[in-house]
């Protein structure tokens, strides 16, 4: 069995008093592609923003390979190998493409340098003709493209990506997929935090539920595909 990258455990989170997660707990293994499914408000943004120390857990741990990173500092955890898509995507829309990659670029935590900018176009065809565009002028898949590519460049351990699919249309949500997909085949680690089952059937391994803060069920993508009673109870599919 492959060695786990990320374990998360017994998380509670707050946002003032509020309570917003009860425990969570979720691991990934290597080249594994994880779901964090549930509706809108369940907890999975906030479950990312806690792995990446922006939303910092009250209780519970956060290990990456077996090194505990719950209570460090984001920049710290981002250089410890975590590379985060948030849902807004955070590119610098005043500069170009290639710029905003350029930006993101930096070695993986044991010095890996996978993803030099040739590769990246390989792998994303759809930048390389806009390499000298503006960012702001991008559509919002393209944006989600760079983004996606841009956090790449930093050689992540795990790829944690909020909501991929969000605001996008189904063309374009469907080259996303694909996209995803082939980085699944090139063994990337990838959490990707989503309301929409549809995009993650046929791209991810495994999938989470979360639900009012809590998880509800984990398994592989399959049983989850024949299990009707949890669709239809948590993801109103
Ligand atoms: N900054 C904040 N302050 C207070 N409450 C918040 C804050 N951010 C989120 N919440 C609340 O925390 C709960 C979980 O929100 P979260 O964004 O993690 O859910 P989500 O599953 O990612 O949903 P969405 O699809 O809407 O992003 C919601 O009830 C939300 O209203």
């Amino acid at each position: 069995m492959s060695a786990t990258i990320i374990e998360v455990a017994d998380l509670d989170v707050y946002y003032g008093t509020s309570q917003i997660l009860f425990g969570v707990g979720l691991s990934v293994r290597q080249g594994e592609t994880m779901a964090l499914l549930g509706r809108n408000g369940a907890g999975k943004s906030t479950t990312m923003k806690a792995i990446m120390g922006l939303a910092p857990p009250r209780r519970g741990r956060i290990s990456l390979r077996g090194a505990v990173i719950s209570g460090q500092k984001p920049h710290h955890i981002a250089r410890a190998g975590l590379g985060f898509v948030p849902e807004d995507r955070q590119i610098f829309p005043e500069h170009t493409v290639e710029d905003n990659l350029v930006i993101g670029r930096k070695k993986g935590p044991e010095g890996q340098d996978e993803w030099p900018i040739r590769r990246i176009y390989d792998v994303f065809p759809l930048l390389e003709p806009l390499r000298h565009r503006i960012a702001g002028r991008l559509s919002g898949g393209e944006q989600q493209m760079l983004a996606i590519a841009r956090t790449l460049m930093g050689n992540p351990a795990l790829l944690l990506l909020d909501e991929p699919s969000e605001g996008l249309a189904p063309i374009i949500v469907q080259r996303i997929g694909e996209l995803l997909r082939q980085l699944r085949q090139l063994g990337a680690t990838v959490l990707i935090a989503e309301q929409n089952m549809h995009f993650c059937l046929g791209l991810v391994s495994h999938a989470t539920v979360i639900d009012k803060g809590q998880i509800v069920y984990a398994a592989g993508i399959d049983e989850l595909k024949a299990n009707d009673a949890i669709r239809r109870r948590y993801l109103a599919l």
